[in-house]
């Protein structure tokens, strides 16, 4: 479902020009969960942004569900990101003043759902992430770390997206609180069949996932399958 071949992304800087990604492929199946591994300057975020249309490759193609990104045009990549992929940070970016389930509907008003719909599937969503009614209702700076990693996950599953993007999600929790997030993502994967890829430093997230690449200089030089 996900196809990622060739990739290359140049950036200029004064007269030197850098490649952060430099000719990647590999292909995920629907409901894998994968990771990126490597060092700080690897090219692991930028690989993720060209992958969520946050940027353009150079060259290269990415296709998601049948849809080569690389060549829609900008008006549909709007779309894409809203509709068809969900993101996770590291630091959670929730909308600190909104409630957990304020939070988790607004992806689906962007999306044109009636309220009815959106208050509905967001405590739908809150559930499967294990949280209780009584934590719905709560401000999104009044949740634990932990919490609001949940919150920024149903958010990430609103409008049920093709693809899950993850940049170091257990980064600001700690190893307890991290396990559960990484059991979370694996069960949603497998559940849902949503296909999750998440950029880690974490070796104990990566040997969770069902495949791990890890990335140097902007190339893959490790795939490996993790025993289910
Ligand atoms: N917009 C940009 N303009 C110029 N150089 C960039 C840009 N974005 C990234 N780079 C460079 O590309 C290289 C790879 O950066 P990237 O952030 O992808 O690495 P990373 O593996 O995610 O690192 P970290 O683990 O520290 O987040 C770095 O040398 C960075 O300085």
């Amino acid at each position: 479902m996900l196809t990622v071949t060739d990739v290359v992304k140049t950036f200029n800087s004064g007269d030197r020009t850098i490649k952060p990604v430099n000719g990647v492929s590999f292909s995920l199946e629907q409901g894998s969960f994968a990771a990126i591994l490597g060092k700080s300057g690897s090219g692991k975020s930028t690989l993720l942004s060209l992958l969520g249309a946050l940027d353009k490759a150079t060259s290269g193609d990415v296709v998601v569900d049948g849809v080569n990104i690389s060549t829609l045009p900008d008006g549909k990549l709007t779309a894409y990101r809203r509709d068809d992929i969900g993101f996770v940070f590291q630091a959670y970016h929730l909308i600190p003043n909104l409630s957990a389930k304020e939070n988790v509907m607004l992806p689906m008003e962007f999306a044109g759902a009636s309220h009815a719909t959106r208050s509905q599937r967001a405590a739908e969503l809150l559930n499967q992430v294990g949280l209780t009614e009584e934590m719905h209702s709560r401000k999104a700076n009044k949740l634990s770390g932990g919490m609001q990693q949940r919150v920024a996950i149903a958010r990430a599953l609103a409008n049920n997206p093709k693809l899950i993007l993850a940049d170091e999600p257990t980064g600001n929790l700690d190893d307890e609180t991290g396990e559960v997030i990484i059991a979370l993502l694996r069960r949603l994967a497998h559940e849902k069949k949503t296909t999750i890829l998440v950029v880690t430093h974490d070796q104990a997230l990566a040997a969770q996932t069902d495949r791990k690449f890890r990335l140097a200089r902007g190339k893959i030089t490790e795939d490996t399958k993790n025993p289910a």
